[in-house]
């Protein structure tokens, strides 16, 4: 399926058309495009189901008729949807697009920080060695890995609650396993990157990536939550390569609240990056990079970097080594910032 030539309305369209814009629904709420066909086809002919953005969870149900699309939204909008698991959808109508920036174009894929230029970004290739990687992999593979919805996740330190995107301060899960003590060891010696960078981390999320889903499912853009997490956040990947974008969005608020199927789109302007994070590597954001920026994973089979097509392996891990906060973030970017809202 194509990406959509329609787009959810900048302010809620209230004329009908016979496109919809179709929220907390998609592949990676577990809702193939066949699956979504076919329930709205039971409003009419569908011509066709596309992806609204590469988050996975918003599509586009185009159908032949405007009154088709009209009776879907009228019985399918804001009330569990037997058919479609007890899902409840939040639809309008959808316009087309006229944005200038175009989600499905991909911008050129860096493979080093300072070529991406952004404030506080650090990419250290090579951090572990193979053999340091095998061992951190069986490590986790070892420990049960807690299913999710979207992902697969292992969580030591303080347990990271995705409901609302903070970690419960109160509940201490113990000290970061053994395996990664060199590995933080290893990040203490990074200090000397910047002064401010924070090296004494106490929660860390491992995640697993398997390329087991159908596109769509990735990672959606986030600004890690202020308030959860202090200045340095360190992301090691293990295993397979994938590219992370960054997005400078210019008129954007605060985006760190629950993902709501609800979230409107009014921010289409910003600024995107991308770079390539190769197996065995280290990110830093710190700063700007950590604060005013949000990140994502896209969902991509291959990417291209520079002159070369590199195939997403079938499995990605990643560790994200964090500090938690004790109080209220304080950082200079109260725009993006859950504790200045
Ligand atoms: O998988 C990664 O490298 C990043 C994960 C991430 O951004 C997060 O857990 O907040
Ligand atoms: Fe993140």
């Amino acid at each position: 399926m194509g990406l959509p030539r329609f787009t959810c309305p900048k302010r809620r369209a209230d004329e009908s058309s016979p496109h919809l814009y179709v929220a907390n629904c998609g592949p990676a709420v577990g809702l193939s495009y066949e699956k979504i066909a076919s329930v709205f086809g039971t409003y009419g002919d569908v011509k066709g189901v596309y992806a609204a953005d590469e988050s996975g969870t918003r599509v586009i149900v185009s159908f032949q008729e405007k009154g088709s699309a009209q009776s879907a939204l009228k019985e399918l909008n804001g009330k569990p949807c037997s058919s479609l698991g007890g899902r409840s959808l939040h639809i309008q109508y959808s316009v087309q697009s006229h944005d200038k920036i175009n989600t499905s174009q991909s911008v050129p894929v860096s493979t080093s920080a300072s070529e991406l230029n952004i404030p506080g970004l650090f990419l250290i290739h090579d951090f572990i060695t193979a053999k340091e990687e095998e061992e951190l992999l069986s490590a986790v593979d070892c420990r049960p890995w807690k299913h999710l919805a979207k992902r697969r996740v292992q969580h030591y330190g303080y347990e990271f609650c995705y409901d609302i995107r903070n970690v419960n301060t109160s509940q201490f899960l113990g000290e970061l396993p053994d395996f990664v003590s060199p590995i933080l060891e290893r990040i203490r010696s990074l200090q000397t990157l910047d002064g401010a960078v924070d090296v004494y981390l106490n929660q860390l999320t491992a995640r697993n990536y398997v390329n087991e889903y159908p596109p769509g499912v990735g990672l959606s853009p986030h600004i890690d939550t202020h308030s959860a997490f202090e200045g340095s956040i360190f992301s090691l990947s293990l295993t397979g390569p994938c590219i992370m974008e960054f997005r400078k969005y210019t008129t954007s608020t605060w985006q760190g609240k629950p993902a709501s199927s609800e979230d409107n789109e009014d921010h289409l302007d910003f600024v995107r990056k991308s770079i390539y994070l190769p197996p065995r590597s280290i990110l830093l954001l710190s700063g700007e990079s950590r604060y005013a920026w949000h990140h994502y994973i896209p969902h991509h089979k291959v990417d291209k970097v520079k002159d070369s097509l590199i195939r997403r392996g079938r499995r990605r891990v990643s560790f994200t080594l964090r500090k938690v906060r004790k109080g209220p973030c304080q950082c200079e970017f109260p725009q993006y910032c859950d504790s200045q809202e």
